[in-house]
């Protein structure tokens, strides 16, 4: 397919890449708080962080068994203490002599290493092999700063934080971690069309379905989402819409992005005293996304508005809205990924914009749902990944090498 010829006042759509990129630039990081460990989940590292303490902070065992001295390995042995984990046996040990020895427990002085239990026959305090010598050396013990010592950066800056990174904060000594502020988001839902309550929605209407989606997809990256509308395609209207949101950081619309005598949102952005970045972009769907800002006293605040067509509104918030709340959250790598998948079914040859084609991913291969109409939600529903075509590229078959981005069934951050 050729490219579509210019039309005066109608910007040339913006490759993926390169409205990503303006979009960043725009996107200043959110103030820094210090947050404890349950506030920290899901948000990234504002600074690289720094071991305050040693871990192991001593050699310890790392197995059940008996601690004995070097070369000292074929027994038997006089049991002559006990170091648990949480009390540590306080004495040497001499050659001849073994420390019973739980796992996590405190390796006592001149121990060379830890016999298995399992390896061991034990009577009283009489203690002997049951088969051969282990290996000599250092069995069953975890060094002193294995993991980490003093001062170690043990997490850099931008690295997302979860259960194993939470884990790690607690264990070097950390009780709090510097995150970013997570922004205030307003949703809009705009179009004379909407309906708030499906169960009540003429044939002249649909019921309002973005707002409510847009919600759940930045569940936990938006300190909280307002939702306003949906709003009438009046410019006063709107502009009244954007007023209610002049608090929030970061703007999301969706609707009336587009070219129609009742797509509104940029006339009515400009009266509202908001800057258009850019307009269009490159990709099918969501050609008509659109980005502007607006100066507040303190902060810029950011505006998206998001094309009207479900699937459109779904895969420019997960190109677009879902990175720029990252970025502002200060992640290292804001973007989506993709992997590399095979594709099992056919796909048409593309046409000018880069695709998202609605799939179904099984771990091996991808089956792209058969209808793909930018409204159809019962195959957006039944998708988990959007298969990732390029612009102009020939039919594709079964078997061909493809890159998906996982939508995570839902879960979509
Ligand atoms: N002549 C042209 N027409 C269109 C073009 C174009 O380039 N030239 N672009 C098309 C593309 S691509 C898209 S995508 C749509 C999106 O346009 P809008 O952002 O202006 O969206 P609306 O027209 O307001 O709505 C489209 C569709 O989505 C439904 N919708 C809107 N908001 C919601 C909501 N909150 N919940 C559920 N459904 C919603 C709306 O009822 C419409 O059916 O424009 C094409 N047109
Ligand atoms: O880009 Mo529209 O989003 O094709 O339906």
């Amino acid at each position: 397919m050729s490219e579509p010829a210019a039309v005066p006042g109608i910007p040339k759509p913006l490759p993926l890449e390169e409205a990503q990129r303006r979009l960043f630039a725009l996107a200043d990081p959110m103030p820094r708080e210090h947050v404890d460990m349950t506030g920290a989940i899901g948000r990234y590292l504002a600074e690289p962080l720094a071991a305050r303490r040693t871990q192991p902070a001593a050699d310890l065992s790392a197995m059940d068994g008996y601690a004995v001295t070097e070369g000292d390995l074929a027994g038997p042995w006089t049991i002559v203490g006990e170091s648990a984990a949480g009390h540590p046996y306080t004495g040497a040990i001499r050659p001849g002599e073994a420390v019973r020895m739980s796992t996590g427990a405190l390796l006592p002085a001149d121990a060379a290493g830890v016999i298995l239990q399992e390896d061991l026959v034990r009577e009283d305090s009489a203690l002997r092999l049951r088969g051969t010598a282990p290996d000599p050396h250092d069995r069953h013990v975890r060094r002193c700063g294995l993991d980490f010592a003093t001062g170690k950066v043990v997490m850099p800056q931008g690295l997302l934080i979860g259960p194993a990174q939470i884990a790690l904060a607690l264990s070097a000594g950390h009780t709090h971690l510097p995150v970013a502020r997570r922004p205030l988001v307003a949703v809009i839902d705009s179009g004379d069309e909407l309906a708030i309550d499906p169960t009540a929605c003429p044939v002249h209407q649909i019921p309002a379905s973005n707002g409510a989606m847009l919600e759940a997809m930045i569940a936990g990256l938006a300190i909280r989402s307002e939702r306003i509308g949906p709003v009438p395609d009046r410019i006063d209207a709107l502009i009244d819409a954007f007023e209610q949101a002049a608090h929030a950081d970061v703007i999301v619309t969706s609707g009336g992005a587009s070219v129609g005598d009742h797509d509104l949102i940029r006339p009515a952005l400009a009266k509202w005293g908001a800057s258009l970045d850019f307009w269009r972009i490159a990709i099918k769907p969501g050609k008509p996304l659109l980005v502007a800002t607006r100066q507040r006293s303190n902060r810029r605040q950011i505006i998206l508005g998001l094309p009207g067509n479900p699937v459109s509104s779904l895969v420019t918030g997960y190109h677009f809205l879902l990175p720029l709340l990252r970025a502002l959250l200060g992640a290292a790598n804001p973007l989506p990924l993709d992997i590399a998948t095979t594709l099992e079914g056919t796909l048409p040859a593309t046409g000018p914009r880069r695709e998202f084609v609605r799939g179904l991913w099984d771990g091996l291969n991808v089956r792209p749902m058969p209808v793909q109409d930018s409204g159809a939600l019962v195959s957006l529903a039944a998708s988990n990944v959007l298969i990732d075509r390029a612009a102009h590229a020939p039919a594709a078959t079964t078997g061909e090498a493809v890159r998906v981005y996982l939508l995570h069934n839902g879960g979509i951050a």
